[in-house]
């Protein structure tokens, strides 16, 4: 587990973190969701390193983080570092080689993972004839190479089509699924949503939620539900004690305390059908939206 605690950074006058903490947890996907500025990058680069922190500390299972465990990260900078003439292959097992790999290991990890990332067709061209979703998954494969035992992304999703993204996807997972602690950041919301186990937000520096992706769900659910039946549900309206949110021939999204919604399902079935009863829970964009403000 990496631990962040308390980490302030500042940039002369400017403040662009200010005591963060949280934890990317072993074996789980961290998604790391702010606006632009927000300061999910100096938070990345504190963790691996490349910046130092003003104050406050970044562990790796309890232990503060030395430059050598560093050299078993694996980074996906924000701003993409390959050598745009150098052939795919022979640059992400170059890397290898760098983070210690043998030539042979390097060497059969890039192939391997160049066919799983669907690179496998392009790698002896160079990186600057590759598309820029290319030159995206050959930045993976080179963050990836070494078989990290933590991965810190800075929006490894962006410039990738849908069916990329899916691969890319896989294959986080999979490293999750093998104890890796995962952090990416994305400006995809409903990608993160899909994708994270636990979610962290941060605005103007500073960590506005964090936790498992569906206790945030619940903690932040105000009290709706969702009725759906098959005729109208107009009747509704004019119920006394609920708010109708949202309404839509027999599906109406409404606020009530629970025993009233109880009430109101038994309402619903005294007259007639009910195809779904459920209390709603806000998406991703929604938390985000209301924590931020
Ligand atoms: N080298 C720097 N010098 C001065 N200010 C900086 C520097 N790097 C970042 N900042 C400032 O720190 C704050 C946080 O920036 P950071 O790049 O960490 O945000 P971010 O969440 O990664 O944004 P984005 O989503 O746009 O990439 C911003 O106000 C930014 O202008």
């Amino acid at each position: 587990m990496i631990s962040i605690d308390s980490v302030t950074k500042r940039y002369g006058e400017r403040t662009a973190i200010e005591n963060v903490s949280f934890d990317i947890a072993a074996g789980r996907l961290t998604g790391f969701v702010g606006g632009n500025g927000a300061g999910k990058t100096t938070t990345m680069r504190i963790i691996l390193g490349v910046l130092s922190a003003d104050s406050g500390d970044v562990r790796l299972n309890g232990a503060p983080v030395r430059s050598d465990d560093r050299r078993r990260f694996g980074y996906m900078p924000e701003e993409r570092g390959l050598y745009p003439k150098m052939k795919v292959a022979e640059q992400v097992a170059y890397l290898g080689r760098l983070r210690g790999m043998s030539g042979s290991a390097a060497n059969a990890a890039t192939t391997e993972l160049l066919d799983r990332l669907e690179l496998g067709p392009r790698a002896n061209d160079t990186v600057e004839s590759l598309s820029l979703g290319n030159q995206q998954r050959a930045q993976i494969a080179a963050a990836l190479v070494h078989d990290p035992e933590v991965l810190i992304l800075d929006e490894p999703f962006s410039g990738l089509d849908p069916l990329a993204v899916e691969v890319v996807v896989g294959v986080l997972q999979e490293r999750a699924a093998q104890g890796v602690p995962v952090l990416f950041s994305s400006h995809q919301l409903e990608l993160v949503e899909r994708l994270c186990d636990d979610l962290v937000v941060i605005a103007d520096g500073r960590i506005r939620a964090k936790g498992p992706k569906e206790r945030l769900r619940t903690s932040h659910s105000t009290l709706a539900w969702d009725l759906e039946t098959p005729g109208d549900a107009a009747w509704l309206r004019s119920r006394p004690g609920i708010a109708v949110r949202e309404f839509d021939g027999g599906w109406a999204r409404f606020e009530a305390d629970e025993a009233t919604a109880q009430d109101v399902l038994r309402d619903a079935l005294s007259r007639g059908a009910v195809r779904s009863f459920s209390p709603y829970r806000p998406t991703l964009t929604e938390i985000f939206k209301e924590v931020v403000k």
